[in-house]
């Protein structure tokens, strides 16, 4: 199966902290994949090392690299908004920015200079309807979107990330801040995107991991300590501390 992604013995410091210990992972291309682990092990970290996000924190420092299409994405010339439009995120707690659904999801294609209304339109429908969320808001396009609920929001948020055509969407736990139904349908989105991107989702929830992704990593203390395909370390997983994570014996 083809990688879209690889972290090659990736480490990170914050300060004199090391976060990741030499990563080794494969990310493939349209499927889903999962990044579990207690609390503090690393998962955001190591999402963010996908695309250079952590940079933006003080006194961050990595050895290893990361490779997008079999280029590195650590090289000094590397391009950083033009890989983080090629490599999409989405966090935690939907953040909508304080304009109209609309000029949510144009926000990104104007930056990169698309002007033509009949095209903004365009992308913008094609983006809502991608995340199920046109018939809900196409007659409040131009209401400000801190007017929809957070799951709607939510949906916005992956809308407006979709719009600038990620090849890979990063995905920060989600639905953790949303309710059950809204839940179900971050999950189905996140089932269907994977036809058109390679999906990485960190997630606290163990079903959630087991329904969605179709590989997933187990991370303990920076190490990534075993991944391969969902069903196998869900039934047979090779490390007892994975087998101890998702039975919920520790973390
Ligand atoms: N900006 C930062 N500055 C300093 N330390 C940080 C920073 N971000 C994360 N850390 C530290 O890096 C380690 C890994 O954090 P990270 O958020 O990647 O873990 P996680 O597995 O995603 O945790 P959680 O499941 O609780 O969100 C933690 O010890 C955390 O305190």
């Amino acid at each position: 199966m083809q990688s879209k992604l690889v972290v090659d013995n990736f480490s990170l410091w914050f300060s004199q902290q090391q976060v990741l210990d030499r990563i080794a992972l494969q990310i493939p291309a349209n499927r889903v994949t999962a990044l579990i682990g207690p609390s503090g092990c690393g998962k955001s970290s190591l999402l963010r090392a996908m695309n250079r996000m952590n940079e933006l924190m003080l006194e961050c420092r990595s050895e290893g690299d990361v490779q997008l299409d079999g280029q590195s994405i650590y090289r000094v010339d590397t391009d950083l908004a033009r890989l983080r439009c090629r490599v999409g995120m989405v966090f935690q707690k939907p953040n909508p920015f304080p304009k109209s659904v609309y000029d949510n999801v144009a926000f990104g294609l104007r930056l990169q200079g698309e002007r033509s209304h009949r095209r903004l339109d365009e992308q913008v429908e094609s983006a809502l309807k991608q995340v199920g969320l046109w018939s809900e808001v196409k007659q409040r396009l131009h209401q400000t979107a801190l007017s929809l609920s957070t799951g709607q929001q939510q949906r916005l948020v992956i809308a407006r990330a979709i719009a600038l055509q990620p090849e890979v969407l990063l995905l920060d736990e989600p639905a953790s801040a949303l309710d059950p139904i809204s839940t179900l349908k971050i999950e189905e989105l996140i089932y269907e995107l994977k036809a058109s991107y390679t999906v990485v989702i960190v997630t606290h929830n163990m079903q959630q991991a087991a329904r969605i992704s179709d590989f997933t990593a187990f991370l303990n203390q920076g190490r990534l300590v075993e991944w391969g395909e969902t069903h196998t370390i869900f039934t047979q997983p090779t490390s007892q501390h994975t087998e101890d994570y998702i039975t919920g014996r520790f973390g």
